[in-house]
C-alpha cells in the first residue's frame, strides 16, 4: 500500500512504500504473551522453590528480556522503505538549481587507514554525476600526513583523467581499486576508443598507486618543496593548522572537477580535540567560510560511493518533500565490500535492516556517522518554528553560537536563512584561506556552542547517534533509503582483535548517551523527540546494560547444574511448554526474518551466536568504562578501526583462514571465557553426577533436560572459544587469558557450591 500521492502534476520524486507486516506483528505478540506468562508462572510458583535464588533471578533476567522486547516490537511495528525517482528530477529542476554539497572525507591514520583506501573514496566521489561546481570535497586529516597530503595532489592528478573516463563511458563503479579488480569488461563489443582508454586509465591507475606505496616506504613522502614545508617537525597531536587547497574550479564549470581541499586542523596537548566529533565541526566550519553549500555529505575513509547516482537519489529526497522538517538528513545504508562470508564476527548489521525500516515509520532513521547527507542549517542547530530556523538571529547571538570569525557568522546567518543557495558568486576557497585557519584553531570553540548545541555533539564515542538524537530531538525527521545499486560500500572488521574494539567503542559510546542531557527521555520530556523514537534510541543505548541479564542468564544452568537446583519448569510440568515455545518461536522467527533478506542459515548462526558473545564480552566491559569517565577518573577513547585494502592482504594470505578467530591478550574476552568454562564445569560434573545418582540413593537430581540443555547451547554459542583454547600461535586465547578466566571460573564454581547452602 503506497501513501498518499502528492497533489501536484508531476508524478512524485520520492515515496513511502508501507510494507505489510502482518505475520511478524503476530508472532512479536506471541512470544510477548509467552514472556509475559512465564513471567506470572515465576510469581506464582516462587513460594514451591527449594532454591530461590535462580527463580528469582532468572524473574529479574527474564523481565529484563521482556522489556526489551517490547522495545524492539515498538521499532519494527510499521515497516516503511522510502523509494527515490532520480530519473524524474531534471523533469523538475533544471540542472543548474542542483543545491551545492560539500563532501567531508576523514581520516585519521595513514596506517590505521592506507591512503589508497581513502583516495578511492576521493576518486568516487570527484566522479559522481552532479555538476561539479556545486561539489566541494574536503578531506580532514587527523593524522597530520605528508603522505595523506602528497597521495591527494596525486589523485587530483589522476582524477583529471579519470572523472571524464567514467562520466564519457558511463562507468558503474567509479573507484579504480574496486573497478580494475571486476572481471575486465568484454572488448569484443567495445569501440576501439574504449578499449585504448581502458588500458589507459589502468595504467595510470597502477602508476598512481605505486607512487603512494613507495612514497609510504619513504620517512617523507617526496622532496620538500613549499607547500611541504609545513609538515616538516611537525607531530601528529601538537601543529598548526595546515589548509591547502589542491585543486579548484575556478571557472566554475559543471565538467571539470570539484574543488579538493586538505585539512590538518591544528592540534595541541593541552586542547581536547573530541575526535572525529571535533573533525566534523572545523570541517563544518572551514567548508562554511569557503563554499558554504546548503547539504553536507560525510563519509568514512573507506566508504567509497558505490552508486555514482547517490547525489540523485538524495536530491529526490531534498527536493522531493514538500515539508523540509520531513527531511532533516538522508541516511544511506552502511554496507561492506569483501566482506567476509557468513558474518563471523558479526559485524555487518545486516539485521538491523528490519529496524531501519521500522524507525521511518517513526521520526526516521539513525544517523550513522557515514554516508549521510545533511542540512547545513539542521547542523547549525535549527529548530522547528524558532528565530535560528527563520535566520533572525541578531549579530550578538551568533557570535556566541558560532564563534569570533566574521565570516562564519556572516556564512552561519546566510545558512540559516536558506540564502546560501546561490554559491555561484563567491570567491574562490582559496581566497578564504585565513578565516579558514581561524576557524580549524583548536581553541576556537571555547565558549561557543560547537560540539553542544550546534554542530556534531560531543560526549560519546558515538558521536553520530548523539548528534542524530540531538537533530530528532528538535523535532526533525530523517529518511533512510537503499536504492541500487547499494550507495556506498566500505570496510568492516576482518580480524577478531579489531571487531572487539569497534565493538567496545560502539557499547561505550552508547551507554555515554544516557548520560548525556540528549537523554532520550530527557528530550521526549523537555524537547520534540517522539516517545517511540526515544524507545527506540533506548533499545541502542541500553546494548551494554544488557550485558548483566545476559550474562547473569548464560551462567545460571551452570550455576543449577552445579547446584542441584533448577530455573526451569519441569520437564513433565506443562509449563515447561512455555520456556520452549519461547525458544523454539524465536529461533524460528529469526531464521525466517534473515531467510527472507536472502541470509544463509550459517549466517544467521553467526550473528545470534555473536549477538550473545558480544553481549557478554566487549559490552560488559563499556559498563564499568563509562562508570570511571562519570567518576571523573578517565575520559573515554575513540580508537580508529584497521581497515585492510583486501581482505586477502592480511598476514593470512590465502582465504581458508579469512575470518577465523585470532586472540591477543585483551581481558575483553575474559568473561566470555570464564561462562563457556563454568559451563562446561557445570556439564561434565552433572553427566558424572547423573552417573552416580544411582549409587546415591537419598541424592535426587533436580536440575533437569532444561537446564541441560541451555548448557550445552551457552556453551555452542562459545564454540569459537573453545576452539581457541586449544589452538597455536595466534588461533590460541593467551594463556594468561587462560590462567585468569580458570581461575575466576573456579571461584564461581566454589561460590555455586557455598551459595547453595544460603539460598
Ligand atoms: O580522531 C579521529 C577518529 C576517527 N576519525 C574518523 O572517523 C571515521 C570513523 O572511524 P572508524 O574507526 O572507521 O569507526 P567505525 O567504527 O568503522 O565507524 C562507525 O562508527 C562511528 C561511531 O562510533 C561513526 O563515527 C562512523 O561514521 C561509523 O562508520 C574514520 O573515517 C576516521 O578517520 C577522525 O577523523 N578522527
Ligand atoms: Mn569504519
Amino acid at each position: 500500500m503506497a501513501t498518499k500521492p502528492r497533489h501536484s502534476a508531476s508524478p512524485p520524486l520520492q515515496e513511502k512504500i508501507v510494507i505489510k507486516n502482518t505475520v511478524p506483528r503476530a508472532i512479536e505478540l506471541v512470544i510477548l504473551s509467552l514472556l509475559v506468562s512465564l513471567l506470572v508462572y515465576r510469581v506464582i510458583t516462587f513460594k514451591d522453590q527449594n532454591h530461590y535464588f535462580p527463580w528469582l533471578l532468572a524473574l529479574l533476567c527474564e523481565s529484563w528480556f521482556t522489556f526489551y522486547w517490547i522495545l524492539v516490537m515498538n521499532a519494527k511495528w510499521t515497516q516503511c522503505m522510502t523509494k527515490t525517482y532520480p530519473e524524474r528530477l531534471l523533469e523538475r529542476v533544471n540542472e543548474s538549481e542542483f543545491p551545492a554539497v560539500d563532501i567531508f572525507v576523514t581520516t585519521a591514520d595513514p596506517i590505521l587507514e592506507p591512503c589508497i583506501i581513502t583516495m578511492n573514496t576521493v576518486l568516487s566521489l570527484l566522479a559522481v554525476d552532479y555538476p561539479a561546481n556545486k561539489l566541494a570535497l574536503y578531506l580532514s586529516d587527523d593524522g597530520c600526513s605528508p603522505l595523506t597530503f602528497y597521495s591527494l595532489i596525486e589523485t587530483t592528478k589522476f582524477a583529471k583523467l579519470w572523472v571524464p573516463f567514467c562520466r564519457k563511458h558511463n562507468i558503474q563503479v567509479r573507484a579504480p581499486f574496486r573497478y580494475f579488480s571486476l572481471k575486465p569488461p568484454s572488448m569484443k563489443d567495445k569501440l576501439l576508443e574504449f578499449q585504448q582508454e581502458w588500458e589507459k586509465m589502468k595504467n595510470e591507475y597502477e602508476n598512481l598507486y605505486k607512487k603512494i606505496e613507495i612514497a609510504a616506504q619513504k620517512t617523507f613522502p617526496c622532496d620538500r618543496d613549499s607547500d611541504f614545508d609545513v609538515f616538516a617537525d611537525v607531530h601528529r597531536s601538537n601543529h598548526p593548522t595546515i589548509i591547502k587547497v589542491v585543486s579548484e574550479n575556478k571557472e566554475a564549470t559543471p565538467n571539470y572537477l570539484p574543488n579538493v581541499i586538505y585539512i590538518s586542523r591544528e592540534k595541541n596537548p593541552k586542547h581536547h580535540h573530541h575526535y572525529k566529533a571535533g573533525a566534523m565541526n572545523v570541517l563544518a566550519r572551514v567548508s562554511g567560510v569557503m563554499t558554504n553549500a546548503p547539504l553536507m555529505l560525510n563519509v568514512d575513509c573507506d566508504m567509497y560511493a558505490n552508486n555514482p547516482q547517490v547525489f540523485l537519489h538524495a536530491m529526490c529526497m531534498v527536493l522531493g518533500f514538500k515539508n523540509e522538517e520531513d527531511c532533516a538528513f538522508i541516511q544511506f545504508p552502511q554496507a561492506f565490500y569483501d566482506a567476509l562470508k557468513d558474518d563471523p564476527f558479526g559485524t555487518q548489521m545486516v539485521h538491523l535492516f528490519y529496524i531501519a525500516n521500522g524507525l521511518s515509520s517513526i521520526q526516521g532513521a539513525f544517523y550513522s556517522g557515514s554516508n549521510c547527507f545533511h542540512r547545513r542549517k539542521v547542523i547549525y542547530g535549527s529548530s522547528l518554528n524558532d528565530a535560528i530556523k527563520t535566520g533572525n538571529m541578531d549579530s550578538e547571538n551568533l557570535h556566541k553560537m558560532f564563534g569570533k570569525s566574521i565570516e562564519m557568522r556572516e556564512s552561519a546567518a546566510q545558512a540559516l536563512s536558506g540564502s546560501n543557495a546561490k554559491i555561484e558568486n563567491r570567491g574562490t576557497p582559496s581566497s578564504f584561506i585565513e578565516a579558514a585557519i581561524q576557524v580549524a584553531g583548536c581553541s576556537y570553540e571555547y565558549g561557543t556552542s560547537w560540539g553542544k548545541q550546534i554542530g556534531w555533539m560531543y560526549g560519546s564515542t558515538t558521536e553520530d547517534i548523539l548528534t542524530g538524537l540531538s537533530i530528532h530531538g528538535r523535532g526533525w525527521k530523517s529518511v533512510f533509503c537503499i536504492p541500487e545499486p547499494t550507495p556506498f560500500l566500505g570496510c568492516s572488521p576482518v580480524t577478531y582483535p579489531v571487531a572487539l574494539t569497534q565493538q567496545k567503542r560502539w557499547a561505550i559510546g552508547l551507554l555515554e548517551v544516557l548520560f548525556t542531557n540528549k537523554n532520550p527521555l530527557l528530550l521526549t520530556l523537555n524537547g520534540k523527540l517522539w516517545f517511540r523514537q526515544a524507545l527506540v534510541y533506548m533499545w541502542l543505548s541500553l546494548w551494554p546494560i544488557r550485558s548483566v541479564p545476559e550474562i547473569c542468564y548464560a551462567g545460571l544452568p551452570a550455576y543449577c547444574i552445579i547446584t542441584n537446583s533448577r530455573f526451569l519448569p519441569k520437564i513433565s510440568e506443562s509449563a515447561f511448554l512455555i520456556p520452549m515455545g519461547i525458544f523454539v518461536i524465536y529461533t524460528l522467527y529469526g531464521i525466517w526474518e534473515l531467510k527472507r533478506l536472502g541470509i544463509s542459515l550459517r549466517m544467521w548462526w553467526n550473528i545470534q551466536r555473536m549477538g550473545r558473545v558480544t553481549a557478554m564480552t566487549t559490552w560488559l566491559f563499556a559498563c564499568p568504562i563509562v562508570l570511571i569517565k562519570l567518576l571523573g577518573l578517565s575520559q573515554t577513547v575513540f580508537e580508529v578501526t584497521r581497515k585492510e585494502e583486501s581482505l586477502f592482504n592480511g598476514d593470512d594470505n590465502d582465504d581458508a583462514n579469512a575470518g577465523r578467530f585470532t586472540y591477543d591478550k585483551s581481558p575483553m574476552i575474559i568473561p566470555g571465557v570464564v561462562i563457556l568454562l563454568v559451563n562446561l564445569t557445570a556439564l561434565v560434573s552433572g553427566v558424572s553426577g547423573l552417573v552416580n545418582v544411582g549409587s546415591r540413593e537419598n541424592r535426587k537430581t533436580i536440575f533437569g533436560l532444561g537446564e541441560v540443555f541451555c548448557s550445552v547451547f551457552v556453551s555452542l554459542c562459545f564454540w569459537q572459544f573453545l576452539k581457541g583454547l586449544f589452538g597455536n600461535g595466534k588461533y590460541g586465547i593467551p594463556s594468561s587469558t587462560i590462567w585468569k578466566s580458570g581461575g575466576l571460573a573456579l571461584l564461581f564454581v566454589q561460590l555455586c557450591r557455598r551459595s547453595s547452602q544460603w539460598f
